[in-house]
């Protein structure tokens, strides 16, 4: 593929009439004025003083590039390949829970605007679509199902069911999340969408969980919920169990440390997410671009190692892409894009994301992703 062949998107972003914000400042600033002030400080917000949502930016920025010219780069192969299958790029959209907080359509409208990419979708467990609601919409495009641990295992181990049997493709148990993190703007703005029943789609629709509780009336499912979602006892042998539960690949999303990539690769884990939830859990904890290089050299290519937090633009895609990760989420840019205008804001970030990183890994001297841990990268 020529990198700049399909130059649409492009053109569009530049003779459209309808205005449609390009860069990350500028979307945040639209979503702002679609969204409640509760819901907006929820998506924005890191936890405490928001030290390590800063610096998940500020990390990208000191890092640059040293690139390559007087090569041939007119063909661009941004293909990846990740447990037996090829995405057309290492672009992918992290679980974000509660997305009607955006826009009414939610989780449907970013799944779908994710299809038309072929970009893989990960649903959140606490989603206001469930499982199926989405696999119905979206047909055989790449989905892969994001599970926050229940304390009632089975509840867990039914909804990877679910998922395996609605066509899911991977699990993604997130291992940073055992409690809700000190989030400062939601106990400002009184805010909590769990209770406000925002996320309860995938267990008002699960058997084993609704089996699980006295009364099944609206409060008594928060409550249920809330008894669930915080799960502090989540511990290895958790995701051993897990492992005898699916045949799907499993990905650990939320390692930052070394020996936790090493006991991930032990385990017979599938894939690794280096992330630090973007910021909205312990604040303080190192920025994930920074982690990503010590997790790349420990698991030395055992495992493909995925990576999240702080990704605003094409550039830092590559940026990840140069020091070892295999593919990138990202998160709250596509939300304020669901924000903005619904699955076409999703299609449009996504559409932005993929000309930027096509044209940054040209503009470096590469032509293929696969090569791109070959760029150097300088601290400066
Ligand atoms: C509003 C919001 C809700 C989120 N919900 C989930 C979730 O349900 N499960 C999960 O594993 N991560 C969740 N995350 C974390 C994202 O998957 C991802 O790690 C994070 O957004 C990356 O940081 P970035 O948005 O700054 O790029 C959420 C993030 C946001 C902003
Ligand atoms: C205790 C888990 C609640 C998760 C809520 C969704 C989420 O991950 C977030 O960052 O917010």
């Amino acid at each position: 593929m020529n990198p700049i062949e399909d130059k649409d998107v492009l053109l569009q972003n530049i003779s459209s009439s309808e205005y449609f914000p390009i860069t990350y400042k500028e979307l945040e600033q639209e979503a702002k004025q679609t969204m409640s002030v509760g819901g907006f400080g929820y998506v924005r917000s890191g936890a405490g003083n928001e030290e390590t949502l800063r610096k998940n930016e500020e990390s990208f920025s000191k890092l640059s590039f040293l690139p390559r010219f007087l090569r041939d780069v007119s063909e661009l192969d941004t293909s990846v390949q990740l447990f037996g299958r090829t995405y057309p790029y290492p672009i992918f959209l992290a679980p974000v829970g509660m997305q009607k907080l955006a826009h009414k359509e939610g989780e449907i409208a970013s799944a779908k605007a994710a299809a038309t990419h072929r970009v893989p979708f990960v649903l959140s467990t606490v989603s206001s679509y469930s499982i199926e609601d989405v696999a119905n919409a979206t047909g055989d495009s790449p989905k892969w199902f994001q599970l926050y641990w229940s304390n009632n295992e089975e509840i867990s181990f039914n909804m990877v069911k679910r998922a395996e049997e609605a066509g899911f493709e991977a699990i993604v148990l997130t291992i940073d999340t055992p409690m809700l993190g000190w989030r400062v703007e939601d106990i400002r703005n009184r805010f909590s969408p769990l209770k406000l029943g925002l996320g309860k789609a995938n267990y008002e629709a699960d058997p084993v969980f609704l089996r699980s509780l006295e009364n099944q009336d609206a409060e008594s499912i928060i409550h249920g919920i809330l008894n669930n979602i915080n799960h502090p006892t989540l511990n290895w042998k958790h995701v051993a169990a897990l492992k005898e539960r699916t045949s799907l690949p499993i990905l650990l999303k939320g390692i930052l440390h070394p020996e936790d990539a090493r006991l991930a690769v032990e385990n017979g884990i599938d894939g690794i997410i280096v992330s630090n939830h973007g910021g909205r859990q312990l604040d303080g904890v190192i920025s994930a671009i920074d982690a990503l290089p010590l997790i790349v050299e420990e698991v030395k290519g055992a495992v493909p190692v995925l990576f999240d937090s702080g990704i605003r633009r094409g550039t830092d895609v590559v940026k990840a892409l140069a020091l070892g990760a295999d593919a990138v989420f990202i998160g709250r840019p596509f939300i304020y894009g669901l924000a903005v205008d619904g699955q076409n804001g999703v299609e449009k970030v996504l559409a932005n994301f993929i000309e930027e990183t096509k044209i940054s890994i040209s503009l470096a001297g590469i032509s293929s992703v696969k090569d791109l841990p070959a760029l150097k990268i300088v601290t400066s």
